[in-house]
């Protein structure tokens, strides 16, 4: 995937817009979350290699929030099983035809359904694997635990789901910490302070995050038992829930 630079943010604005994942963010978004989230790489690989542990034959992948693809070619790239199906969905039509074309790019004898649609809407069923990453943050709070119950009523015995999320912490002094670390992480990926504090304000009331105690609590009243965090880097963190 090779896309243009992120400078969405980079002139003032007068009034800034919420957050969409529009055409304009589609076009530089491999830029844009990479520069953004610490850890993005790493939670990419990972989704690959628990995808080789954890598929079984003959059933269905979900990558909820697809973007451009990026979880699904890594999960597409270590399914050894025959049988079996990658379903991903975005509800951006500028992702979805973006996320077609990164997919074309590579073969493979495993079949990929793309789905332009709101995740709240699409059935999930005989899943062994289900990827949420940094997708669920973007829901109204109120829908996000009717989403993790269809998830645990669609995946089989043994599924698992990966949820990658940005943290927000109780702790005022904490908070405050990590998001200072993870400030500095922009700025040293080349984000000017306009850049940064523009999205921020852009992203408002767009992207409400929640703290891991509410995910773990979310996650088990959804039905899961077997929950942890896997990977945290400053307010960034993936989690997984096996059924
Ligand atoms: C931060 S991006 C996800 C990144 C992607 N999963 C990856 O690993 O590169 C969030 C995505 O979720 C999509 N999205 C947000 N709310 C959605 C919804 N209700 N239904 C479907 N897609 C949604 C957005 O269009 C966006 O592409
Ligand atoms: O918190 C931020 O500053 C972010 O940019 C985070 C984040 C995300 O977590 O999804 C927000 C929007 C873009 O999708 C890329 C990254």
């Amino acid at each position: 995937m090779i896309y243009d630079e992120d400078k969405i943010y980079a002139t003032p604005s007068n009034r800034i817009e919420e957050f969409r994942f529009d055409n304009k963010v589609a076009g530089v978004f491999d830029d844009m979350i990479r520069r953004s989230v610490p850890g993005y790489s790493q939670i990419i690989s990972t989704i690959g290699d628990i995808a080789a542990k954890y598929i079984t034959s003959n059933s269905n992948i979900y990558d909820l929030g697809c973007s451009l693809g990026a979880a699904t070619i890594s999960i597409r790239r270590n399914i050894t099983n025959s049988g079996c199906k990658i379903i991903s969905v975005d509800n951006s039509p500028s992702m979805i035809e973006r996320c077609n074309e990164n997919i074309s790019a590579y073969k493979s004898q495993t079949d990929v359904e793309l789905i332009c649609a709101d995740i709240c809407d699409i059935e999930i069923a005989n899943a062994s694997m289900v990827v949420l990453n940094f997708t669920l943050q973007f829901l109204a709070p109120e829908q996000r635990l009717a989403l993790l119950k269809k998830i645990f009523n669609g995946l089989n015995s043994g599924g698992v789901l990966v949820l990658s999320e940005k943290l927000y912490f109780e702790d005022e002094v904490i908070q405050e910490f990590i998001d200072n670390e993870h400030l500095d992480f922009k700025r040293a990926n080349g984000y000017s302070e306009l850049e940064i504090s523009q999205k921020r304000t852009a992203l408002e009331n767009v992207m409400r995050t929640d703290t891991l105690d509410t995910h773990r609590k979310r996650v088990q009243d959804a039905g899961f038992q077997h929950f942890n965090i896997w990977f945290q880097c400053f307010n960034f963190a993936s989690m997984v829930a096996i059924k």
